[in-house]
């Protein structure tokens, strides 16, 4: 199983060339990588270099940022503080996460630094700006009017997360413990950006596993649970994984997590659904799928 590599330039390729690509990747694979979205490289770069400092920085830096609750979903996690597949030893990363982060969800002290929430905040609108014009390809795709997922998506559930999966002697990893256990994300969308360093993995319906190797030049892109209820099954929430860096090498990636505001109910959309063809999941409010599965993986 391959993950398709599709180009969005708009110089290149008109708006619907580009929405049956990604209808295409999103119904057969569940994840693509995208070229030419508009996030620049010179502010990955950047923001690679603040999540660095942070990782290499004190702990005593990184326990006044301590993650404090679930409900708040903000802040540091150390090793072993996360499940993502809860059935399996913890997973063997380091994080920091920030939800609804242009809203200011927690006081500065709880912020590593100026600097820092300066640089994520200038990623996270340029990313954004990206997500956007995923979701307004998705809509074209699905024959919805085209601000339908942007107008659902205000900030309230949208995550930009820091990872940091340090080496590991192999001595210290257990038996089935990842670097992020497998797993489907919760929201619409996911945008991934990782270093040349490799490690991700994603499942065919086979039960596979297959490698999907960093490409400099592109964002990796995933359907998560609540699009795959949202087109009735026809996107893929794909199960993917990360394994642990057992060879002396650490890796850095950083996840945008594209989820609704929380009142949003979704059900599958008519566009989706044959005549006559009932839906294949219960209506859920956005809210409720994604903060149960936050709860069921966080251990503190
Ligand atoms: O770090 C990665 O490559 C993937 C992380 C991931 O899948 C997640 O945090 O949901
Ligand atoms: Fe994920």
């Amino acid at each position: 199983m391959e993950v398709p590599v599709i180009d969005c330039d708009p110089a290149k390729r008109s708006d619907s060339e580009v929405a049956r690509d990604i209808d295409a990747a999103l119904r057969s694979v569940g994840f693509m990588a995208v070229r030419n979205l508009g996030v620049s490289p010179a502010r990955i770069r950047e923001l690679f270099e603040t999540a660095r400092q942070f990782f290499e920085g004190s702990d005593e830096l990184k326990q006044r940022c301590a993650y404090a609750a679930a409900s708040e979903n903000f802040g540091y996690q150390g090793l072993g503080q996360e499940s993502l597949d809860p059935s399996r030893p913890a997973d063997l990363k380091e994080t920091f996460t920030m939800r609804n982060l242009l809203a200011e969800p927690v006081g500065a002290d709880r912020w590593p630094s100026h600097e820092f929430s300066e640089s994520v905040s200038i990623f996270f609108r340029e990313a954004l700006a990206a997500a956007q014009r995923l979701q307004r390809l998705l809509a074209l795709a699905l024959e919805m009017p085209s601000n339908y997922f942007v107008d659902l998506h205000n900030g309230e559930n949208i995550t930009l997360r820091l990872l940091h999966y340090p080496a590991v002697p192999p001595s210290m990893v257990s038996a089935e413990q990842m670097g992020a256990g497998a797993h489907t994300d919760y929201g619409m969308l996911t945008l991934l950006f990782q270093d040349a360093v490799g490690g991700l993995q994603v499942q065919s319906e086979n039960g596979e596993w297959h490698d999907v190797p960093p490409r400099p030049d592109a964002i990796v892109i995933n359907s998560g649970d609540l699009l795959e209820r949202w087109s009735n099954g026809r996107y893929r929430s794909t199960w993917h994984r990360v394994l642990p860096q057992e060879q002396s090498v650490e890796r850095y990636s950083v996840a945008l997590f594209v989820d609704p505001d929380s009142d949003t109910l979704v059900e599958a959309l008519a566009s989706c659904l044959a005549d006559g063809e009932s839906a294949s999941f219960p209506p859920i409010t956005a809210g409720e799928h994604v903060q149960a599965k936050i709860e069921a993986t966080h251990h503190a």
